[in-house]
């Protein structure tokens, strides 16, 4: 394919952990061509300054970023930034004909009080946040293929939310019983330095943080009260784990009719993602590993059954980078673009 003929894309906050994946993905992807890259501090180095190992690949300089030139060099706009920083943008890019996938917390949210309240700002772009739709394909396919601004999920609500739906969608648990206990890699931070993120802070580790109060609660809730069609409050910790990539996710629900067996419960998870290449359902008896999601844009389903307590116990492991970030966003490229949702996605991990 020509490149005249490619769709023109934009990554806004390429030099981050997101934008570097995008990078990476798009460069590969057949029917794209990358026509900006877009930075804070970064803007005016080449972007194998940064990143010398995709020299061979990529010869483009970090520009500053200016909503006129990206309008005019680019139909799709990946916003790679820090939250609150997507809103001051996206409205002007859609009026200049841009599609949005913004991967911040910015469009995830169709009540904007919450967002105000968990993220203690307030929002004038309420008009534009109305036509955002939540970019999780496996459960939104059918919205994603005609929006123009797509909030693309959080790392942890991915793994969260794939694990929870068929429970939800299916009505098959106590829904105030739901407690999600998830670890995460320390890419997970970004690659804006962190105290917390230091190698000598985080190596030899587990910790726990945002207890009860970490700003996935409420994206989680939102969702989840969509799918079970009635409001949804849960438990959600995350921890820090000593990795690089990958978030597994231990999701904990007690069972409405204690008749249900293991392998019903299978079945109707399969039937749920029987369309949905990325999600990969494990056989009974096999749990995830978060290095099987390494580099790819699967999601690892393991299901377990205690007959004993009358709990399901749903193992979710992604690559926090991939299916929880720059991977996703570009599975809902492709269904926007009505491309085959796989297409220039890698499906299997290096590991081991
Ligand atoms: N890391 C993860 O696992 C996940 C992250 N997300 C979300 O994706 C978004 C990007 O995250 P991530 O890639 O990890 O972040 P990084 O910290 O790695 O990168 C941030 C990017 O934003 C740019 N930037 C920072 N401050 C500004 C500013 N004031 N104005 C303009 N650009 C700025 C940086 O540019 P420069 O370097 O040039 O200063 C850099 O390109 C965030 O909203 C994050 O919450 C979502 C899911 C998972
Ligand atoms: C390990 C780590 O720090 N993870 C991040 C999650 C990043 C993410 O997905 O958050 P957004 O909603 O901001 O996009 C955190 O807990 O804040």
């Amino acid at each position: 394919m020509g490149t005249e003929s490619k769709l023109s894309v934009a990554i806004v906050g390429a030099s981050g952990y997101g934008g570097v994946q995008l990078v990476r993905l798009l460069h590969a992807h057949p029917r794209i061509a990358l026509t900006y890259l877009g930075g804070n501090s970064s803007a005016g180095r080449s972007f194998t300054d940064l990143y010398p190992q995709l020299a061979p690949f990529v010869d483009q300089v970090i520009e500053p970023i200016d909503l006129d030139v990206i309008a005019e060099r680019a139909k799709v706009v990946f916003l790679a930034l820090p939250n609150g920083l997507a809103q001051g943008m996206a409205p002007t890019l859609l009026e200049k004909g841009c599609i949005v996938f913004d991967l911040s917390a910015d469009y995830r949210f169709r009540n904007l009080q919450t967002y105000e309240t968990w993220y203690k700002s307030a929002r004038s772009d309420h008009s534009v946040a109305q036509e955002a739709v939540y970019g999780l394909p496996e459960l939104f396919r059918d919205r994603i293929a005609t929006a123009n601004l797509i909030g693309c999920p959080g790392c942890y609500p991915t793994a969260s939310l794939l694990a929870l739906a068929p429970l939800l969608k299916q009505g098959l648990i106590q829904l105030e019983s739901v407690v999600i206990d998830a670890k995460s890699g320390t890419s997970g931070g970004g690659r804006q330095e962190k105290l917390h993120l230091l190698h000598s802070e985080c190596d030899n580790t587990l910790s726990a943080y945002g207890i009860a109060h970490h700003r996935h609660t409420p994206e989680i809730e939102e969702v989840a009260s969509t799918l079970a069609g009635q409001n949804v409050i849960l438990q959600f910790t995350p921890h820090l784990i000593p990795m690089t990539r990958g978030i597994l996710a231990t999701v904990y629900c007690t069972m409405r009719d204690p008749g249900l067996v293991r392998e019903d419960i299978l079945t109707i998870y399969r039937a749920f993602y029987r369309q949905s290449p990325w999600v990969r359902l494990l056989p009974s008896g096999i749990y995830p590993s978060t290095k099987w999601a390494w580099g790819t844009n699967a999601c690892y389903l393991g299901i377990e059954l205690d007959e004993r307590t009358g709990r399901v116990i749903v193992l979710s492991a992604i690559d926090n980078l991939m299916k929880g970030q720059a991977g996703q966003a570009l599975q809902a490229l492709n269904l926007r673009m009505g491309w085959d949702e796989t297409e220039g996605l890698p499906d299997l991990s290096f590991y081991p």
